[in-house]
């Protein structure tokens, strides 16, 4: 293969499927239709690498536009220019002197530049011809720290204890990449748990789950306390006591809110509650987690925290227990580098988010390289995985017996089908185009 030296064209797509037509990812919040702002980026050598970012439908037009505007910075640049000072190229995206003032590092733009970002690391895999998760465990400590921007966390980490703690965690990698590549990582499933399923569906999904060998459970909580009771003790009559259960209130309650409600649920053995309250709010979720100690619940957020300047506080202020990064809402992978090697100071186990489209195909990668080079443990460790929408994808994400199989295929595992790509393109796909015509939805 000739290796490509410029990136010469960058195509963005608005990809949505209609997965509120049947609740598929329904919480106290938000009712998706799970979308993605899909990027292709184009070399000289006709070689392409394919990211996104995440969103729940409307908006997502919005995020479309906002990585046009970042095209300025990357159509034209040299491969060894990206790849040769990838931290410098991350830090001159997400510190454009006008397109900043529009975050910092947050939002839209951060969404934006994750997209891109992501699209880069699939297009390096391919090139090397590695998995991002083996490109990531090839490297040496002084080739990943460079990867990483480290302004507004070095009172945190520094780049030289960055360097330490991979040196230190190389030990063994070999033994570990051989555990990972004939047993996987382990999982756990939110498919059962939506808001928006009947009772029916929620029993059905347990059971077919635990037949599917999952272990680890996570259901919506925070609409109704009534409600909240009766499918947790159904949930939990179906998966037994020996499963674990977690609660995800997606950001509904006020601080005080949250403990109330969640002190007679603790009765159904709950590992952890996830995004109680404001996602911003640092100090509110070490209350929360203060409170809920007693209790043996823990605090998880992470989907929604904007970057790791926020990640780096909550670590400070014991305001999670389990630390959720997200592909797509941090800035690629540059970024959340930087958020497991602070997690692995702080001793906090990170259990990535995945809960949308794309996001378990990528976060097995990120989760693999943890366990290879910085936590070198699985303990307490676990990724989420949701059972929408993997069969857009050229090289979906493999489950087996409850656990993540490690992706073979060169790249990120972005790069979704053409077919796919024509008919759930917004609005003009053939399927949006159905839905409009059968009166399902409206072109808002
Ligand atoms: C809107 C998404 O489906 C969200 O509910 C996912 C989530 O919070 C999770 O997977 O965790
Ligand atoms: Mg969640």
């Amino acid at each position: 293969m000739t290796t490509p030296s410029i990136i010469t064209a960058l195509t963005v797509r608005d990809i949505r499927f209609p997965t509120s037509l049947e609740a598929h990812g329904s919480d106290a919040i938000n009712d998706p239709d799970y979308s993605c702002a899909y990027v292709i980026l184009e070399t000289d050598t006709g070689l392409r690498g394919c990211g996104l970012t995440f969103t729940i439908g409307r908006g997502n037009e919005i995020v479309c536009k906002a990585i046009d505007a970042y095209k300025r910075m990357v159509v034209g640049t040299h491969l060894s220019t990206i790849y040769g000072g990838f931290g410098t190229f991350w830090h001159k995206l997400t510190q454009d002197p006008q397109m900043r003032w529009l975050g910092p590092e947050k939002g839209v733009t951060h969404l934006a530049v994750a997209a891109i970002i992501n699209a880069l690391w699939d297009l390096w895999g391919k090139i090397e011809n590695k998995p991002v998760w083996k490109l990531l465990a090839s490297m040496g400590p002084e080739e990943i720290v460079p990867l990483i921007d480290f302004q507004y966390i070095s009172d945190v980490l520094t780049p030289e204890e960055a360097v330490e703690i991979l040196k230190k965690s190389r030990a063994g990698i070999l033994e570990r990449e051989k555990s990972f590549l004939n047993s996987g990582y382990p999982a756990y499933t939110t498919s059962a748990g939506w808001l928006g399923y009947s009772e029916d569906k929620i029993k059905r999904l347990c059971r077919q789950a635990k037949d599917e060998g999952f272990t680890r459970f996570k259901v919506k909580v925070g609409l109704s306390k009534e409600d909240d009771e009766r499918r947790l003790a159904l949930v939990r009559h179906e998966i037994g006591d020996q499963c674990t259960l977690m609660v995800d209130a997606n950001q509904r309650w006020d601080v005080q809110e949250a403990i109330k409600w969640m002190k007679p649920l603790t009765k159904y053995n709950l590992l952890w509650i996830e995004e109680p309250t404001s996602p911003d709010d640092v100090l509110g979720h070490a209350t929360i987690a203060k409170a809920l100690a007693p209790y043996g619940v823990g605090v998880a957020t992470g989907e929604s925290c904007q970057n790791r300047v926020l990640f780096k506080q909550l670590l400070q202020a014991q305001g999670l227990n389990f630390c959720q990064i997200d592909s797509c809402r941090l800035g690629g992978v540059n970024e959340i580098l930087a958020v497991y090697l602070m997690a692995h100071k702080f001793d906090v186990p990170v259990c990535p988010h995945a809960g949308g489209v794309g996001l378990c195909e990528m976060v097995i990668h990120l989760q693999a390289f943890d366990y290879l080079g910085i936590s070198t443990t699985q303990h307490n460790r676990v990724i989420e995985y949701v059972d929408h929408l993997h069969e857009h994808f050229v090289n979906p994400v493999q489950v087996a017996g409850g656990r993540y199989m490690a992706p073979t295929a060169a790249g990120y595992s972005t790069e979704m089908k053409e077919s796919s790509l024509r008919k759930y393109e917004y609005p003009s796909g053939s399927e949006w185009q159905r839905l409009f015509s059968e009166g399902k939805f409206t072109l808002n």
